[in-house]
């Protein structure tokens, strides 16, 4: 196809895309001939080759982590094996490099990444890479670098070579000061911890960015993340993974959160599938770029009387770790998800007690095939 052609349909395709719905008129970055990095307007614009009919070519960075390899899955069943690389700074486990094509990308190194774009032909981007809650706060220029800096470079490289940017935001870009029971999609924002801060400035960047150059970036808030085959990557919900597979393994469990603190929570199939569903959503039907999703709310002890319910043995302690406490105590109680639900459709399908089920079946059959093995 001539790159004339390529190149008008890739304008028209990021005139719709941008549906703001503001009454601003939208200026993509490459009609202004100026990125956000200065790129010389004909440059690496050849990659926008997708078109409704085409499958998206993926790029999912922090590939490795609690959320992506799930991820990874579920977009290569619908988009083909082939069609969605992942990639981390980690080496990966055989399982994950033999199930699809893997890449090393460093969200740090600009040209790195934006090789990859080009030289890929991506024309989405999942953009997973940070440092959660936890661990940012015991580190925080890594946290910052990784967390602000990485979403400069992603942002940029998407925006010059017009990819659908989806990035995740959290229950932690909320603070004590935000209304915590529900939590809705616009309130006061003023989080304590790094993390959060980071999360927020991704959110108004990424809104900026659709709104300055026609972006088409899209933003969920996710609750604390539950998932049975990958384990959590340093948060303040870790908890309520952790739980089951000692109740699996030894019987007891020593809880880091006070008993009653209540946050929202979801199993990772729901959050996978909301991700997928709102980059496909069409952007008309998005009145904003950034939304809460919400499935569930529980408190340590709602959750060990449930977990009880399928080993009645388990013994739970608590021993409270202070930066964790206050972290949570922080955060939404119960986030309110009213606009999700009304502008693209979302459903949660697992509540508490389907959660815990469907984490003891994972678990056991995992265990049952070990043990055989
Ligand atoms: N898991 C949750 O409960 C949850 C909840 C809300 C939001 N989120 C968000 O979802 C995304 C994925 O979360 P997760 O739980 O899989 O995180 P994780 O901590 O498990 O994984 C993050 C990955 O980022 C990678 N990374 C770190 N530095 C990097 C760099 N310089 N370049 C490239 N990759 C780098 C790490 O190696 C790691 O594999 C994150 O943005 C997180 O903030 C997660
Ligand atoms: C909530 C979420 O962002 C992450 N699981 C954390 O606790 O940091």
């Amino acid at each position: 196809m001539p790159i004339v052609k390529n190149v008008s349909r890739a304008v028209s395709q990021l005139l719709q895309s941008s549906g703001c719905g503001c009454g601003i008129s939208i200026v993509p970055v490459r009609c202004i001939g100026v990125s956000p990095r200065q790129v010389a307007s004909d440059a690496s614009f050849h990659s926008v080759s997708f078109s409704d009919t085409d499958h998206p070519r993926v790029l999912i960075t922090g590939g490795l982590g609690q959320l992506g390899v799930g991820l990874a899955k579920l977009l290569r069943k619908h988009f083909g094996k082939n069609n969605v690389i992942l990639s981390d700074i980690r080496k990966p486990a055989d399982n994950v490099f033999y199930s699809g094509p893997f890449i090393y990308a460093d969200i740090l190194d600009y040209k790195n990444l934006r090789e990859i774009v080009v030289n890929n032909r991506i024309t989405w981007l999942f953009h997973y890479s940070a440092l959660l809650s936890a661990v940012g706060e015991a580190n925080v220029p890594l946290a910052r670098a990784v967390n602000i800096t990485g979403l400069h470079n992603v942002l940029d490289i998407a925006a010059e070579h017009n990819l659908r940017l989806f990035v995740p935001s959290t229950i932690g870009a909320f603070g004590p000061t935000s209304p915590r029971d529900p939590t809705p999609d616009l309130c006061i924002q003023r989080p304590r911890t790094i993390y959060g801060v980071s999360k927020v400035h991704a959110e108004l960047m990424g809104e900026y960015y659709h709104y300055r150059y026609g972006l088409d970036f899209r933003c969920l808030r996710y609750p604390g993340i539950i998932s049975a085959d990958s384990q959590p990557g340093g948060g303040t919900t870790d908890y309520a993974v952790q739980i089951f597979h000692d109740a699996m393994k030894t019987g007891k469990f020593q809880c880091n959160l006070k008993p009653d603190t209540r946050l929202p929570m979801m199993y990772i199939d729901d959050c996978l599938r909301a991700t997928l569903e709102v980059m496909e959503a069409p952007a008309e039907a998005l009145s904003m770029r950034t939304y809460n999703i919400s499935a569930m709310s529980f408190t340590p002890e709602e959750l060990a009387q449930e977990v009880q319910k399928h080993v009645p043995e388990l013994q739970v302690t608590y021993n409270v770790d202070e930066v964790r406490q206050a972290i949570a105590d922080s955060w939404p109680m119960n986030f309110d998800d009213r606009n999700a639900r009304r502008d693209w459709g979302w459903k949660h399908d697992y509540d508490l007690p389907e959660l815990v089920t469907t984490m003891f079946s994972f678990l056991g059959s995992d265990s049952r095939i070990a043990q055989a093995n």
